[in-house]
């Protein structure tokens, strides 16, 4: 289970997250949503250990081991990942050999999980060196599949994907958060069992909601001007914000203390 209490987090000497409260048990996933720097990829960063991302109060808690000071590679050891939105290209090293990194030390079967994501011609590029947003992605995943760790982060996934790897991109997403109908129906298990032997949390970034055609979220969250809110099925939360805005869909719940929902700002109409 990954739990964060009262979390406040700063970034070079600026406080980006003001107020996280947030649990995610084994097997479910949940979609965060926010106007454009409220502090969602930040929060991503501070749950993966990203240096520079400074926890001034507050705690987490990943698989009862307390986290909020644990370097990014022990995280990743304790099975932490994520899938960015804007990687750096990194110059020297070829995406197999990353890929080869991610999956550390465990036997996987790099051209097989390269074909799953139509990255196979990419294999011998260096990462990230002159992809497209849609083949960022699927680099992303392809690491991430390596990987396979027991918490996801997927920041904007959908971002710069066209409809048809859309596709791709999101039943790639729901097979690793073991969300997908193959899984369900695996060894004749029932739904309900399927459900309960999840396993994997995922938390997702995420401005459209497409995602959600491909998987089901347990949970939805707004994050605003660096405050968590709003719990609740992530459709309503995008109902609730097409047809209001932000403003008004973080108002239309009990906030988490008063004075913190009067400091939040006005957002302009234009
Ligand atoms: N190195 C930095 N120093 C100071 N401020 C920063 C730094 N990096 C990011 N910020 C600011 O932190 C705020 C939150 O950024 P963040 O990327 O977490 O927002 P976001 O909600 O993910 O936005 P978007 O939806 O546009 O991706 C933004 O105002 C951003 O400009």
């Amino acid at each position: 289970m990954l739990l964060i209490e009262d979390l406040q987090v700063e970034l070079s000497g600026k406080l980006l997250l003001r107020h996280v409260d947030l649990e995610i048990k084994p097997g479910e996933t949940h979609v965060l949503f926010g106007p454009n720097g409220s502090g969602k990829t930040s929060l991503l960063m501070t749950i993966l250990g990203m240096p520079g991302y400074i926890v001034k109060h507050g705690r987490i808690v990943f698989k009862g081991e307390d986290i909020t000071h644990m370097p990014i590679h022990e995280r990743a050891q304790l099975g932490i990942g994520m899938a960015f939105q804007r990687p750096p290209t990194i110059h020297g090293l070829k995406t197999r050999q990353m890929v080869g990194i991610c999956a550390h030390g465990r036997e996987v079967d790099v051209e097989g999980m390269a074909e799953e994501v139509n990255f196979s011609h990419f294999l011998g590029r260096e990462v990230n060196a002159g992809l497209s947003g849609g083949e960022i992605k699927r680099s992303e995943l392809l690491q991430l599949m390596a990987q396979n760790p027991d918490l996801m982060l997927f920041d904007e996934p959908e971002s710069g994907v066209d409809m048809e790897n859309m596709h791709l991109v999101g039943a790639t997403i729901a097979h690793l958060l073991q969300k997908d109908k193959a899984v369900y129906h695996a060894n004749g298990a029932s739904i309900a069992d399927s459900r309960r032997k999840r396993t994997k949390m995922g938390l997702i970034i995420t401005h459209t909601g497409y995602i959600l055609d491909y998987l089901e979220a347990d949970s939805g969250h707004v994050l605003y001007n660096g405050i968590l809110s709003c719990p609740s099925n992530p459709r309503e939360i995008l109902r609730c914000v097409a047809q209001n805005g932000y403003q008004e869909c973080v108002r239309c719940v009990v906030p988490p203390s008063e004075h913190l929902l009067q400091e939040l700002p006005v957002i302009s109409q234009d």
